[in-house]
């Protein structure tokens, strides 16, 4: 199977947790763009949800199939958020952001009941870290910024490049007007530690790490489709 059937089947297989009149949180990039295809075929069959959406991208293909969408003022409770992963180990900790959506992705998925994370095989890691940590901060003091993390991360014994996202034709930006650096810390040995430092520097907005908030990972590989739980 290629890479885009591996994601259409993870998709599918988490569409079967979705039930009729959820409160849905949807997430962003390419797995989740499969999912939401499934999910527009669905609605135009009579089913019904109220999506919330992690991304002005995610929002525009939802809208263009007819999935009816709330914004989280309107519906600060969800039933269930369903969304990709860079990387997921094995106490489904995550890293996220690949696609530049995590601030709305963490407060969507914070906001809902439930995480069903969908991604192929590779996604799934022993440890984090391989996958630059996406670390999203406000344009204004960037270089103040971009010091306290490398700071923070070598308290952590941690270092490494922190690039900033491009792109292409100026800094890559995000939906909230901030922009992306990329840690390329090498593997995180306590993710939690990084997350706690990274929260607490004045400049960063929020990071990719998510701890604690999947609850299912339905994981796709030529072998079939499995679904994996936090082993702790
Ligand atoms: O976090 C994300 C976007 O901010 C994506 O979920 C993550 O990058 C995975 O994307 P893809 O499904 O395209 O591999």
């Amino acid at each position: 199977m290629d890479a885009r059937q591996l994601k259409i089947k993870a998709a599918e297989t988490a569409l079967g947790y979705v039930e009729d009149g959820m409160r849905l949180g949807i997430g962003t990039g390419s797995t989740a763009r499969e999912f939401i295809a499934l999910l527009g075929e669905k609605v135009a069959n009579g089913f019904n949800v109220i999506g919330v959406p992690t991304s002005e991208a995610t929002a525009r293909q939802c809208l263009e199939l007819g999935i009816e969408l709330k914004s989280l003022d309107e519906s600060p409770e969800l039933d269930l958020t369903i969304d990709g992963a860079d990387e997921i180990d094995p106490a489904l900790n995550l890293i996220k952001g690949g696609g530049g959506a995590l601030l709305r992705e963490k407060i969507v998925a914070s906001a809902s009941k439930a995480m069903i994370v969908i991604a192929d095989e590779t996604k799934v890691v022993d440890q984090l870290g391989a996958f630059p940590l996406p670390i999203e901060v406000m344009p204004f003091g960037l270089g103040a910024t971009r010091l306290a993390i490398e700071k923070a991360a070598s308290r952590l014994n941690m270092s490494g490049s922190l690039d900033l996202r491009s792109s292409g034709d100026g800094p890559f930006m995000t939906d909230g007007g901030h922009y992306i650096l990329d840690a390329s810390f090498g593997r995180i040995p306590d993710a939690e530690a990084l997350s706690v430092a990274l929260n607490i520097i004045p400049g960063v907005v929020e990071h990719g790490l998510f701890i604690d908030i999947a609850t299912l990972a339905v994981v796709a590989s030529d072998g079939g489709v499995r679904t994996l739980k936090a082993t702790e």
